[in-house]
């Protein structure tokens, strides 16, 4: 028999299912594949028992764990999922630059020393080595694409530059945002030469997690929503696209495969026609935009994802058959459609809901393609 080394990123099996690379290229598909953002997480009770044991932190550096993490919600819906997401958080990049994070169960990320003005620069690393930082993200990529048996294809992920600046001034979650926006007015040039940093890292990172295995990429700009729309062009848009356009020349001088790339920048709507030219395949959209206004404001160049409001599983089972149906058809049987929630997943709702979800998008969209 064959012996096949699980630390390696070769001899990974054979994919299955590519429906998602598929409808990310543009190519036919025969139903829109489904995934969720946050699927591997705390709504499932098979998380809460494992994270009994250990820190959420602690869980992200062991490869096992976080393997066996991502592998929950594949295990659980089978055939009804055709994504998995690694375990890891976006938080990770910060601290590989030298901040302290912790996750405090029930408030979220914090960081203890935040940044509060240029000068605390000093406190972050000068030339940080992504592989020895961050190496036990690509581990537990490698070792979950040897164990997914080539279900479904696994993404890798970064939080977006302006997001992760924000986290690490802010110290955590903020409703305003007042103290990293303040840093845009006071400290221009600094908050680029911040968001640079953070951008070659992440371009390094998403290299890597290619690299090790990773077979499609996403890009979480959490928090653009809260820039108006010029500081968005500003501060955000130039790091978003210097990261798609330096990953895939990268991988592609490199011999690697130029893997499919996902920008979810949630709350802005108004920059739908900007991002749809950045060089991502596909733009993901939260739920307060309408699927026909999107596709006119890409000029039907790029795959949507989305896009379900995630407190709509909390309707019971006829309301979400009935909101999922109506997503489905909105974004209609010609497009390029990977069906998602708007956000992540809520920690609160009941996987048996979750199922009905996927369920009605699969049968519904197989339905309109016929
Ligand atoms: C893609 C991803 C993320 N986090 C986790 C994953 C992997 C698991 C998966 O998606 O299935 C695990 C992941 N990350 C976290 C958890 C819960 C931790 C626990 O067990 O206590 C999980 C499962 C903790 C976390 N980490 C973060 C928050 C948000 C806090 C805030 O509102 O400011 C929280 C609560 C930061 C974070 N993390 C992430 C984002 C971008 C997506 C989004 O906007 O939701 C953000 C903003 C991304």
């Amino acid at each position: 028999m064959d012996c096949v080394d699980f630390s390696k990123a070769e001899n990974f099996p054979v994919l299955k299912n590519d429906l998602i690379l598929r409808a990310s290229r543009g190519e036919k598909i025969e139903r829109a594949p489904v995934w969720i953002m946050r699927q591997a997480g705390r709504y499932l009770p098979e998380f809460q028992e494992l994270r009994k044991n250990h820190s959420f932190f602690e869980i992200c550096r062991a490869p096992e764990l976080a393997c066996a993490l991502t592998l929950q919600p594949i295990d659980r819906y089978g055939e009804l999922l055709d994504a998995s997401i690694i375990f890891s958080d976006i938080l990770v990049i910060p601290q590989a630059m030298g901040l302290e994070v912790l996750m405090v169960p029930g408030k979220g990320p914090v960081f203890p020393n935040p940044l509060e003005t240029p000068d605390c620069f000093t406190r972050l690393t000068e030339h940080v080595d992504v592989e020895e930082k961050l190496g036990y993200v690509y581990k537990a990529i490698t070792l979950t694409r040897h164990k997914l048996g080539g279900r479904v294809p696994l993404f890798g992920f970064i939080g977006a530059p302006w997001t992760l600046m924000a986290y690490m001034i802010e110290g955590g979650g903020s409703k305003t945002l007042f103290k990293a926006k303040s840093w845009l007015w006071k400290y221009p040039a600094e908050s680029k030469a911040l968001l640079q940093r953070i951008t070659d890292i992440a371009i390094e990172f998403l290299v890597g997690q290619v690299k090790a295995g990773a077979q499609m990429l996403q890009v979480f700009e959490s928090w653009g929503g809260e820039l108006s729309p010029q500081d968005f062009k500003e501060y955000s848009l130039p790091y978003i696209r210097q990261i798609s356009e330096k990953v895939k020349e990268r991988l592609a001088s490199e011999g690697l495969e130029v893997v499919p790339m996902t920008i979810f920048a949630k709350g802005s709507w108004y920059a739908l026609s900007d991002l749809s030219k950045s060089n991502y395949e596909v733009v993901s959209l939260d739920w307060t935009i309408d699927p026909a206004y999107a596709r006119k404001m890409t000029n039907d160049t790029v795959a949507l994802q989305g896009n379900m409001d995630p407190t709509a599983l909390y309707g019971g089972k006829d309301a979400i058959r009935e909101i999922a149906t109506k997503m489905v058809k909105a974004f209609g049987k010609d497009s390029r459609h990977i069906a998602n929630l708007g956000h992540g997943i809520l920690p609160t709702v009941d996987p048996e809901d979750l199922k009905v979800y996927l369920e009605t998008v699969q049968k519904v969209s197989a339905e309109i393609r016929k």
